[in-house]
């Protein structure tokens, strides 16, 4: 593992057993972040974005199981950790962010209650400090007149300032890792985007490494360094923002690219992807994407491609990529 890798996944799987069966909702999924970083984690829902986010923290409750792979966080396998060292690592140096800010929010808690006895619980400092930090963290994350809200109860902020809140806690006691969870989703666009600028500041000043997962890749556009799409469990593509943007190599990468929402038709999507996911306790044999492919051909059809490299970190799993020509 490279000194500068804050994060390695490799093959990680995590499987959910259902009355129909296992249901493998990742699958042999692989990726490295380094210190202060931003990884996009792409793909429409039920691919399996949130199970690996979950999955890095341990987070995975039965039915679910992990069943392979190794997530090494500064060269030490989570997965081999006591769930006690795993608790202390879940408080200090990795973080959650989901979409509902309610999950890391306390609804009967004033926001100044929460943040400092955050802070509190994670460092020998005076109270009156931690509730400079917290109000300093709150101004840091785009909020006006922070000695007001943090006085508020949650209900009394809009759905924004109460992300904007919830990622401020995230952020107080500088964890080395975030894993955000769609945090955006549910705002509106011009919030969102606000919000986006805010986190990549804070964590680019802070050397905070992010995991971002989106089922937009227009949010990780302007965001990410790296981006990893995922489909039906798996990796599909990975590799550079810029390369996965501008090369797309996976049929999926160039669908999602030109499904999404164009200026001019004020935000109508255009050429949706057509087809749907694949069932995931039905897997076809070949290539998961196969119904959906306008480049498929037989041997898709019988053989599971593998990630294959093809260069400056860029990866694909498919055995026809965009820019080769497909055979007859
Ligand atoms: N508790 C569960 N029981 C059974 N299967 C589950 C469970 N949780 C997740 N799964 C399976 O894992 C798959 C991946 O779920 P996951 O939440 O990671 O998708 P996602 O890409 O994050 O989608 P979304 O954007 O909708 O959250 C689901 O399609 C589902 O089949």
């Amino acid at each position: 593992m490279s000194a500068d890798k804050l994060l390695e996944v490799r093959g990680l799987r995590t499987h959910f057993s259902t009355r129909a069966g296992a249901v493998a909702a990742v699958d042999e999924v692989s990726f490295g972040l380094e210190r202060g970083k931003i990884l996009g984690l792409v793909g429409e829902s039920g691919s399996g974005k949130s199970v690996t986010g979950f999955s890095i923290m341990r987070l995975i409750d039965p039915p679910g199981r992990i069943v392979a792979g190794e997530i090494l966080f500064k060269g030490r396998d989570l997965l081999r950790l006591r769930e006690k060292e795993m608790q202390h690592l879940r408080g200090n140096r990795i973080a959650m962010i989901f979409q509902d800010p309610m999950m890391t929010l306390n609804p009967v808690l004033r926001v100044d209650v929460q943040m400092i006895e955050t802070v509190l619980a994670h460092s020998n400092t005076s109270r009156a400090r931690a509730r400079e930090l917290a109000r300093d963290t709150l101004g840091a994350m785009g909020i006006s007149s922070p000695e007001e809200r943090l006085m508020a109860y949650p209900h009394q902020l809009s759905g924004g300032m109460r992300q904007r809140v919830a990622i401020a806690i995230a952020l107080l006691h500088r964890p080395e890792l975030i894993i955000a969870d769609e945090p955006t989703t549910a705002l509106d666009v011009t919030i969102q985007g606000q919000i986006l600028s805010e986190v990549q500041n804070l964590t680019r000043q802070y050397g905070t490494s992010l995991i971002w997962i989106t089922h937009d890749l227009s949010v990780v556009a302007g965001l990410a360094d790296e981006i990893a799409v995922m489909y039906a469990g798996r990796i599909v593509e990975q590799g550079g923002v810029d390369d996965v943007l501008d090369r797309p190599l996976h049929p999926y990468t160039l669908g999602l690219l030109n499904s999404l929402p164009s200026s001019n038709r004020h935000g109508r999507r255009l050429n949706q992807i057509p087809g749907m996911a694949p069932n995931l306790l039905a897997l076809p044999a070949g290539c998961a994407f196969f119904e959906r492919c306008t480049r498929r051909t037989v041997q898709c059809e019988q053989q599971r491609p593998a990630l294959d490299p093809h260069g400056n970190g860029h990866a694909v799993r498919c055995f026809h990529p965009i820019g080769q020509e497909v055979p007859a």
